[in-house]
């Protein structure tokens, strides 16, 4: 039986989605989304500029025949070495230096460590880079400077002090400056050029990863090599590399924006795990006692996202002695800290959410209700630790109410980092990241988008911690890290992988006949008509009682023949843990086809053979858009379908998520006026929303919406999904009204005509007549 013939009804599918095309059935061929026809040579004409450049870009020895980087990227350095040769330039050490260390410290796979790749010149980066759509900006530059000893002797007045601050290093900021590190060719180069540990990149092996998606050969290098890269901008494009002083040894900050599904977890999962494995190992050889506490903290927006990412870690991680722990309630951080450890269990599940647009109401909200039963907490040996900001921030909380530090910790991943430092959650993950206190520190931010609001932040808490720690006049501190924004595509576009649909629907009845007609097509379907679904899919609400109704409509839908109501369920941050984490786990397996859900799975949520999305309700905000249509078409895989249902409440907003299409559609190389899903005149049609609009938009989703607070019935009939128009619900409830009024007045009837036939008065009451 073929399930998904039942579920469409036996339609033919969309012309050019014949079953080998959607995600689910079978392995993406290329998960790199840009740059695919990269291995050709450039012609003499395709890049103007480096014609300015000290040799000319358009001359041939500058491009040679090994820019098949994906083929053999061991072959490309050696036309560089001879470059630099001639050039009389150093040629650099550190990486083979690195490599013997770590063969010295137990590593001894010397056939792959050994006799690293030379590097690529600068034109040879700019060229992979730019055919990835890869864009490599420094957004702070710190150079080291001795501090003032005069001042460090003599302590100066607090006024004073804070006219002329005693400043160690000296900031040098510039917004301009790009770099062009060597990108990772191939995952055995992680070996090769980065001595990343053998365990590791066979772990990484065994998932079946070939080919670095952009983000990850674009910032595995930047996170894993000294950067060594390549800092001027188009003028000296064509100089070799020359590594910077400044900060070897010391990392960098890095600040990531790239595609949804592009595959950031392993990008900042690597860097962490070879710096533990390195860090376990010297410990052992050097019978050094462990360190106490963890050393490196992932936050995820929601319990979900973390379960995920704790489960890629343990993958990689086998093997390897780095363990890696999902932050429970309950669980202790730091034994030696005096923390609040005894927990309310029953407060654990199904805290309320005031609005079902926000991630995950679990960690939205402060905990503070009243215990029940109380447990002693588990103190954690992972060094790793992933966790939403609340989860993490509960178990440091004193018992005065101050967060507790910790010192241990050298590695901070933001993951969905914008939405980590959006107002919902700013206060807690700023809170987290100031009880980081150890000075080396490595932060790294990852989201498929980021406003420059979010990005100022990031940089003004890199700048304040850094200030904080380093800026008094005893401490000299350590050179300052820079902090690197590596952004991947257009910025804030949704994946070109994916076919947008855009469905006016008119009303709320409308949304639902759409919806059913999209599971149950009745006309066979056209390219350009409406796209069939087919399962599974998710379909997005703005709130969780709409999310609740609308799975109560639909529940009925599917053929008791194809599993019946077992098929579609849904999921909300006001279930309890366990349920949701038994609905995932259903939804992975294939056994639930349909999830109804909020913006708690927009973001981060990882299913492979997704077919489609739909947004039932019109996403918040652009951002919002990208997340949720970004669950389909993981790792480049082509086929998924996002369709997009709108209502006249709608138009005023829709403009944002029009805008998103066609850009992503521009992508895909639909950018004519008439072509893709957006046309030109739809978007000329469109009002254009104020910043006002946008920011209430954002905040409350469109207002007919939303719950209201304190009114059960309003609220019932606002979240209330049905294809029933208002004026035939009204009559519908006059003719229950005048049905349920009537028997009660028939009752009354009854009633009286029993007492009367009874004398119209209590029995027990009658004395009799008196003689
Ligand atoms: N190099 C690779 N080759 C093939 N598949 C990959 C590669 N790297 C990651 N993947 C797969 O791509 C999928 C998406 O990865 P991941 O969840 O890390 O994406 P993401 O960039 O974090 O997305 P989001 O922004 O939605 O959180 C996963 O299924 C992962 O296994």
């Amino acid at each position: 039986m073929d399930v998904f013939k039942l579920l469409s009804r036996s339609a033919k599918p969309v012309q050019g989605t014949s079953q080998h095309h959607l995600p689910s059935s079978g392995e993406a061929t290329n998960p790199q989304l840009f740059g695919h026809a990269e291995a050709s040579p450039p012609t003499a004409n395709s890049s103007k500029k480096r014609k300015r450049g000290v040799n000319g870009g358009d001359q041939p020895t500058a491009l040679p025949a090994e820019l098949n980087f994906f083929g053999n990227a061991h072959n490309t350095g050696n036309v560089n070495g001879e470059e630099k040769k001639q050039k009389g330039l150093p040629r650099k050490e550190s990486r083979d230096e690195r490599t013997a260390a770590r063969i010295k410290a137990g590593d001894n796979d010397e056939e792959a460590t050994l006799g690293a790749p030379e590097q690529m010149s600068v034109v040879n980066c700019k060229r992979v880079l730019r055919g990835h759509k890869l864009k490599i900006t420094i957004l702070e530059e710190f150079l080291a400077q001795e501090p003032d000893t005069a001042l460090m002797e003599k302590p100066r007045k607090k006024q004073k002090r804070r006219e002329e601050p005693v400043v160690p290093l000296k900031k040098a900021k510039n917004d301009k400056t790009q770099l062009y590190p060597e990108p990772l060719a191939t995952f055995a180069e992680l070996r090769s050029r980065y001595g990343v540990f053998r365990r590791l990149t066979e772990n990484l092996e065994a998932q079946g990863y070939t080919v670095p998606t952009e983000v990850q050969l674009g910032g595995l290098p930047l996170l894993l090599g000294d950067l060594e890269c390549h800092a001027r901008g188009d003028r000296d494009e064509n100089l070799p590399t020359k590594p910077r002083k400044t900060t070897a040894g010391q990392g960098i900050d890095l600040l990531t924006i790239a595609p949804t599904g592009s595959g950031k977890t392993i990008a900042f999962l690597v860097p962490v795990l070879n710096a533990l494995i390195e860090e376990n190992k010297l410990q052992h050889e050097s019978e050094d006692s462990a360190e106490v506490g963890p050393r490196a903290i992932i936050i995820a927006p929601t319990k979900e996202l973390a379960s995920q990412t704790v489960n890629e870690a343990r993958k990689l991680s086998i093997g390897t002695g780095v363990k890696i722990a999902l932050m429970k309630k309950g669980m202790e951080v730091v034994e030696s800290l005096d923390v609040e450890t005894e927990v309310d269990v029953e407060s654990e599940e199904g805290q309320s959410e005031e609005d079902a647009s926000e991630v995950d109401s679990d960690d939205a909200k402060s905990s503070s209700k009243p215990s029940h039963k109380r447990r002693r907490a588990k103190t954690t040996k992972a060094a790793i630790i992933v966790a939403t900001p609340l989860s993490l921030l509960n178990a440091l909380k004193k018992r005065d109410g101050q967060i507790a530090s910790l010192p241990s910790v050298k590695f901070l991943v933001l993951d969905e980092a914008d939405v980590l430092l959006d107002p919902l959650f700013r206060e807690q993950t700023l809170s987290l990241w100031k009880s980081c206190t150890n000075p080396l520190l490595r932060i790294s931010l990852w989201s498929a988008t980021m406003g420059s609001n979010v990005e100022e932040l990031a940089r003004k808490t890199i700048d304040d911690r850094w200030d904080s720690l380093f800026s008094t006049k005893a401490s000299r501190g350590p050179a300052r890290r820079p902090l690197i924004r590596l952004v991947v595509g257009l910025k804030d576009t949704a994946i070109p992988n994916v076919a947008h649909k855009l469905i006016y629907a008119a009303t709320e009845q409308g949304k639902l006949l759409a919806l059913r007609q999209l599971l149950h097509p009745t006309a066979t379907p056209s390219a350009d008509t409406t796209p069939t679904l087919r399962p599974p899919f998710l379909v997005f609400t703005q709130t969780i009682p709409r999310a609740i109704a609308l799975h109560a409509e639909l529940l009925y839908d599917i053929p008791p023949e194809a599993g019946g109501s077992s098929r579609i369920a849904v999921l909300h941050a006001d279930l309890p843990s366990t349920a949701r984490d038994s609905t995932m786990a259903r939804f992975r397996r294939g056994e639930i086809w349909i999830l109804i859900t909020t913006d708690l799975l927009a973001r981060g949520v990882d299913f492979r053979g997704l077919n489609g999305v739909v947004n039932y309700d019109v996403p918040n905000s652009a951002a919002a858009y990208v997340h949720r249509v970004g669950r389909t078409g993981r790792a480049g895989r082509e086929g998924g379908i996002a369709v997009t249902l709108y209502t006249k409440e709608d138009v005023p907003y829709i403009r944002n998520v029009a805008n998103v299409i066609r850009a992503s559609e521009k992508l895909r190389g639909k950018g004519g006026e008439d072509e893709g899903e957006v046309k030109q005149w739809l978007l000329d049609a469109l009002p254009t929303p104020s910043q006002r609009d946008r920011q209430r938009l954002k905040k409350r989703g469109i207002e007919s919406r939303r719950p209201v607070a304190g009114q059960e019935g309003k609220e019932k009939s606002r979240a209330r999904i049905s294809t029933k128009s208002g004026w035939e619900r009204k009559m519908e409830n006059n003719r229950k009204g005048a049905v349920s009024g009537s028997q009660r007045r028939k009752e009354a009837e009854d009633e009286a005509e029993v007492l009367i036939g009874d004398g119209g008065a209590d029995k027990s009451d009658f004395e009799g007549f008196e003689d």
